[in-house]
């Protein structure tokens, strides 16, 4: 029982998003004790509304200030669109949470992706695979980039990241980043986190709200191992922390459920 993942439950989305940040504000401290930096990795959808009502809020002491200029954030996934285009992961998070953070407390190093190579996703997976390289040392001297702290959302399908259900990435050991050209979701042609790069972060947190998540939530937690968030479960283990509200887990019985 001790390695599963943690499933925390809030009734509502200003609870989760207060332990959220507490949760956020542990592996800051621990990113910076380590290496100076905080380096995340960070989804689209729904998650940057609630990243941000979790981050935005002021600080109501030293020890809850969120240090913006130690952040390095990364993308989880991406879809291979320009940076200002409506399905842009980058640009969601810009005018949930960038576009928002006060001057005081500095400003993040973001590294979206290179839009010269939207026309070849392989390319423009080996350009950030490349970047990784770079900001994590290099492939030679490190297996796989350790994120801090990867926050990733849950889709209705059980797809995360940019790692859908039944496709042949989740099979992918060997690159960090790759294309993806036939997504069910679109836009179809993303890049993508691999499952070894996402299950090796030191922690791991899921943000998944709503009633339109409680059938895949159950599937998850109680059946269907294959689907990409149970295979990051099954990887990530205890370093999973599931960030949900009551309507998503109704009906979901797992056996570990509580505060961080
Ligand atoms: O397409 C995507 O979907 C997932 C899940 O989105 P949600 O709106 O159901 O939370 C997201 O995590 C991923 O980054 C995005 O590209």
């Amino acid at each position: 029982m001790g390695r599963q993942p943690n499933l925390l439950a809030f009734p509502g989305v200003d609870a989760l998003a207060s332990t959220l940040r507490t949760y956020i504000l542990h592996a800051q401290t621990a990113g910076l004790n380590r290496h100076e930096a905080f380096k995340v990795a960070v989804s689209g959808g729904s998650l940057p509304k609630t990243l941000a009502k979790a981050l935005l809020a002021p600080a109501i002491s030293d020890d809850d200030k969120i240090k913006f200029d130690k952040w390095e954030i990364f993308f989880a996934d991406e879809r291979a669109v320009p940076l200002d285009h409506e399905d842009s992961n980058f640009g969601l998070l810009k005018a949930e949470l960038l576009d928002k953070i006060p001057a005081e407390l500095g400003q993040p190093k973001v590294h979206p992706i290179n839009t010269e190579f939207l026309n070849d996703v392989q390319e423009l997976a080996d350009q950030y695979e490349k970047l990784l390289i770079e900001r994590f040392a290099t492939r030679d001297s490190v297996r796989l980039p350790i994120f801090d702290l990867l926050l990733l959302g849950c889709g209705p399908d059980g797809h995360t990241c940019s790692l859908f259900p039944g496709h042949e990435l989740l099979r992918e050991t060997d690159s960090w980043v790759a294309p993806i050209e036939d997504s069910p979701k679109p836009p179809p042609k993303r890049i993508t986190l691999t499952l070894p790069v996402v299950t090796h972060g030191v922690k791991i947190a899921f943000v998944a709200t709503g009633g339109g998540k409680k059938d895949i939530m159950k599937q998850i937690f109680e059946g269907d191992g294959g689907l990409p968030c149970a295979l990051v479960n099954e990887g990530g283990q205890e370093r999973v922390t599931w960030f949900t509200d009551t309507p998503a887990v109704e009906g979901v019985s797992f056996p570990r459920r509580g505060n961080l």
